[in-house]
């Protein structure tokens, strides 16, 4: 049974020496938590590109995967600010997120170009973590509707491999509260099916973010196969609940 997967971007909340704070605490958090060390439980840290060094370090020894929270669309050459799927993965990035929300709206990501690093990712070893959602308010079935199909596009042309799908609505991002639980579980179903019936993405998963945080997991049940978490990871207390919770929801997992 593939893990349950927990993840958070730390985005552009911690200067440095914040950052390195918030890495020993989690990595002494997490160290021997039962669901990372048996594999059930699967967390990845998605830092700034330059607290990535040092979330590699202190990490080490630990299952925790790192993350960038971009990639370039090319392999290599004149890309002046931009860091290679390569590059990312020489260093110990095993996933990278695309197409999150915040960079479709402040910085004009479209789904070609989303598309265009989920290739890339792909091509350089690094799991796309592909970011969709909703930007208006809608109800459960016209949101599952257009994001599978921003899905598709955000996919199109991307060699074979499994990827992980973020679902974030984008008006639940920086909420106070989570978009309802039969909405996100309307909308992950249908992205898991998208998945299932495509013939090269087997292993993917679909994870829910957008004012994530713990109890979360634990009403979404077996709708989802994890969270992604922003500022409700901030305390390393709360990343541990929430890796409870996805222990507990992998026991159930593999009793069915
Ligand atoms: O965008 C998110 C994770 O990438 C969610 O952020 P918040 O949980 O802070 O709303």
């Amino acid at each position: 049974m593939a893990p349950v997967v927990v993840g958070v971007s730390l985005k552009m909340y911690f200067g440095h020496a914040a950052a390195k704070d918030w890495f020993a605490r989690v990595a002494d958090r997490v160290r021997s938590h039962p669901g990372l060390a048996s594999g059930a439980v699967e967390l990845f840290v998605i830092p700034t590109y330059l607290q990535i060094l040092p979330a590699r370090d202190a990490f080490a020894g630990s299952p925790v995967r790192i993350g960038a929270q971009d990639v370039a669309v090319a392999d290599s050459g004149p890309f002046t600010g931009e860091v290679s799927a390569a590059e990312l993965a020489e260093v110990g990035v095993s996933i990278a997120e695309i197409g999150h929300a915040e960079r479709r709206r402040l910085f004009g990501e479209t789904d070609d170009a989303v598309a265009a690093k989920a290739a890339a990712s792909l091509r350089g070893g690094v799991t796309p973590l592909v970011c969709v959602g909703e930007a208006e308010r809608l109800g459960p079935k016209a949101a599952a509707a257009a994001t599978v199909a921003q899905l598709r596009r955000s996919l199109s042309g991307a060699p074979a491999g499994p990827v992980v799908v973020a679902y974030e609505p984008v008006w639940a991002i920086g909420a106070s509260e989570p978009a309802p639980v039969e909405h996100i579980a309307a909308v992950t179903t249908a992205l898991r099916m998208a998945l299932d019936i495509a013939p090269d993405r087997a292993g993917s998963s679909v994870i829910y973010g957008g004012s994530a945080g713990p109890g979360l997991l634990t009403e979404l049940g077996r709708s989802v196969d994890g969270l992604f978490l922003g500022r409700f990871a901030h305390d390393p207390e709360n990343l541990a609940a929430v890796l409870d919770e996805a222990t507990a929801l992998a026991e159930t997992r593999v009793a069915s």
